[in-house]
């Protein structure tokens, strides 16, 4: 199975690169700016035709939650056009796509997790743009997976993990937000998953298109994110802080963020075999990686030392 993955560094996309490589007959192939560019609806077809995939997973996207309050146009140019010209793109093909969607498309006030046929209701410019995208993918190519996740974070780019690390190598006591529920998600679980449910949608006769959730099990706050984060650093010789938590209200941000977006993931646990690991274990795993990788760039920048 090729699987072809919008995104040349994102997250994700590097995620499902290194997942990939450690299943034998699975291989992934990136696709990105220059030749596939978002915002050039036209270069999507000839990129996808020339790579020979069997399915294509739209992972790009445009994710500066803040910054897109003040550029919807763009927003919206990436997270929907773009991404109904790959899923019409991959129709055209015969392939079927993988739509990577947001816990953002919901609105945070219900009580419980959301199941995939709850009502949607973005609250930021962002959740918006990726709900325009998760319409536009379905009514492009009937051979959809609209997978909506949360909390990304990996041992690549910039994410929560990496941000809360960065800040405790400079303070003691690190203010975070207390009252916004969601569930942390390790990239490389994310990947692990999206394989599954590639190889499931391209059995013979699949015929469950449609919306998932994929995240990570166990529900937290940002603050509780962050401290399982800074008590694994802790632990694994990196930096440390204290967390101190506060109420959303306090923490202004351009933005507004859902109350509650836990995501019910059931329906992917059923379909595609189980579900993602306990976020706790997924955390630990990361922020090791990372101690151990600042350890080793430490170790080349100053070889006498260690
Ligand atoms: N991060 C999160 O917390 C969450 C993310 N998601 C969704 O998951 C998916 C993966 O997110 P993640 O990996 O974290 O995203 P990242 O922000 O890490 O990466 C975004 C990717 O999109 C690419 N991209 C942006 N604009 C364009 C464009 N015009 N043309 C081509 N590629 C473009 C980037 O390209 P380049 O490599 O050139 O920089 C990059 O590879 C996205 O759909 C996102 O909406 C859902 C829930 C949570
Ligand atoms: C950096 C920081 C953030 N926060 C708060 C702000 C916000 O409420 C929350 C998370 O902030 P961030 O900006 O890191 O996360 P945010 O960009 O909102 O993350 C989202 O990204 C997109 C792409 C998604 O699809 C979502 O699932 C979600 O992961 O933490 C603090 O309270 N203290 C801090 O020091
Ligand atoms: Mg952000």
């Amino acid at each position: 199975m090729r699987i072809a993955v919008t995104g040349t560094s994102g997250q994700l996309a590097l995620s499902l690169g290194e997942r990939a490589a450690a299943v034998a007959g699975v291989s992934v192939i990136r696709l990105g700016r220059p030749e596939l560019d978002l915002l050039r609806p036209e270069t999507v077809a000839p990129a996808l035709a020339a790579c020979g995939a069997d399915i294509v997973v739209n992972a790009a996207a445009y994710t500066a939650v803040d910054r897109a309050e003040s550029e919807p146009a763009l927003a919206h140019a990436v997270n929907a056009t773009g991404a109904q010209a790959v899923a019409a793109a991959a129709a055209g093909l015969g392939l079927p796509v993988i739509q990577i969607s947001t816990d953002y498309v919901f609105d945070g006030t219900a009580p419980d997790p959301y199941a995939e046929t709850a009502p949607t209701g973005p609250v930021s410019v962002y959740g918006a743009s990726k709900l325009a995208g998760e319409g536009l993918v379905a009514a492009a190519n009937p051979r959809h997976l609209i997978v909506r996740t949360a909390w990304v974070y990996s041992p690549f780019g910039g994410n929560f993990v990496s941000t809360m690390l960065r800040l405790a190598a400079t303070r003691d006591t690190i203010q975070v937000v207390d009252d916004q529920l969601g569930n942390p998600t390790s990239a490389l679980d994310l990947a692990d998953g999206l394989v599954a449910a590639a190889r499931r949608a391209l059995y013979p006769g699949f015929s469950a298109w449609g919306i998932y959730h994929m995240a990570g099990s166990g529900a937290a706050s940002w603050a509780g994110f962050a401290a399982q984060v800074l008590d694994e650093s802790r632990r694994s010789g990196g930096p440390y802080a204290t967390i101190e938590p506060i109420p959303g209200a306090q923490f202004v941000t351009a933005a507004r963020r859902p109350t509650n977006s836990r995501l019910d993931t059931a329906r992917a646990a059923s379909v595609f075999g189980s579900g993602l690991p306990d976020w706790r274990l997924s955390v630990a795993a990361v922020v090791r990686r990372l101690a151990a990788d600042s350890r080793a760039a430490a170790a080349e920048a100053a070889p006498g030392r260690i």
